[in-house]
């Protein structure tokens, strides 16, 4: 089996406590997300080949240098051909507060780079991501350090999210039972599991009712328990007209947590709309990849 077959095994897997439920209805507010046309380019020195995971593509960059700049860098150690990954190719969509938005798509689809993009961590090439509402909305991964205690990375990530350090003290004990790590808050966060990490981050991130909540997999490294904690807390981001974006291979997670799906592939938007009608042709077209055994081979709508 591919590795990319093992994800999609993954992606289909249904865990009995999540059958049943669906995610609530959501009270639609005013629009507080436009992503218009947004195309999200990565820069690779020395990276070779056509395609990059997920069928993402590369290009080549000829960059014509000046006789000038010739002559300073033929000094330099040679470092190979810049190549771009353009991982997301023109998306386009609006979202209202309260609703709670999944983001489903095969490995090396784009989805973790559209997130990174509207917590304002990757600058665009072209197109744009409208926000309103507080800059709550950043992201914590990026301002958590690994080297760090989780004690000292529960402050850092609560006063990015705009906590003052009195609010953070306040939630602190909270932040450390919901993410069950214990003792190990005090341990430099190198040496968590990735389940560990994972839950931290989401603690962090919405102990502070944010008015945007990303997620980007850590309901799928979670028990039972946490998977419900998550969703009671998610629910209560979204009653406070707060906006939920999560990312996960765990379908099943994805239906029993979001009203809206928005399905990637190779860096473009294929299916927009309600969780249960994208969820379904999403786990027909992996189910149609498993035969051929060579992981994800035509696009959705390909034929
Ligand atoms: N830092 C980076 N530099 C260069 N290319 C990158 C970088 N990060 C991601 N990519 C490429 O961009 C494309 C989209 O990656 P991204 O991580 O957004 O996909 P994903 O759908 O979140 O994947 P997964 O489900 O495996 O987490 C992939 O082809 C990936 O190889």
């Amino acid at each position: 089996m591919t590795e990319a077959e093992a994800h999609m095994d993954f992606d289909l897997e249904l865990e009995p406590e999540d059958l049943d439920e669906e995610a609530p209805e959501a009270k639609l507010g005013d629009p507080c997300l436009v992503v218009d046309d947004l195309h999200i380019v990565y820069r690779v020195i020395g990276a070779r080949g056509k395609k990059a995971a997920g069928g993402a593509h590369i290009t080549e960059v000829n960059e014509k240098q000046s006789f000038v700049r010739r002559l300073i860098s033929s000094g330099r150690q040679h470092v190979g051909a810049v190549s771009e990954v353009h991982a997301v190719r023109g998306i386009s969509f609006t979202v209202r507060h309260g609703e709670s938005v999944g983001i489903v798509g095969v490995n090396g689809s784009g989805k973790s780079t559209l997130l990174r993009a509207i917590a304002g961590l990757m600058p665009a090439k072209s197109g744009s991501v409208h926000v309103s509402g507080e800059p709550s909305l950043l992201g914590v991964n990026a301002a958590l350090m690994p080297q760090l205690s989780g004690e000292r990375n529960i402050m850092i990530g609560g006063l990015a999210l705009g906590l003052t350090p009195k609010q953070v003290e306040e939630r602190f004990d909270d932040v450390v039972e919901f993410a069950g790590i214990g003792d190990f808050v005090y341990m430099p966060m190198r040496t968590y599991s990735s389940g560990m990490g994972a839950r931290l981050r989401f603690a962090i991130s919405s102990s502070a009712q944010p008015d945007i909540l990303m997620i980007d997999e850590a309901l799928a490294t979670g028990d039972a328990a946490f998977k419900a904690k998550s969703k009671a807390r998610i629910e209560q981001v979204r009653e406070n007209a707060g906006t939920v974006f999560l990312v996960s291979h765990s379908i099943s997670t994805i239906e029993a947590m979001c009203n809206r799906v928005l399905w990637i592939h190779q860096g473009q938007l294929v299916m927009d709309g309600p969780t249960h009608v994208v969820t379904e042709e999403y786990k027909e077209f992996v189910r149609a990849q498993r035969p051929a055994g060579k992981g994800p081979g035509k696009g959705p709508g390909k034929g």
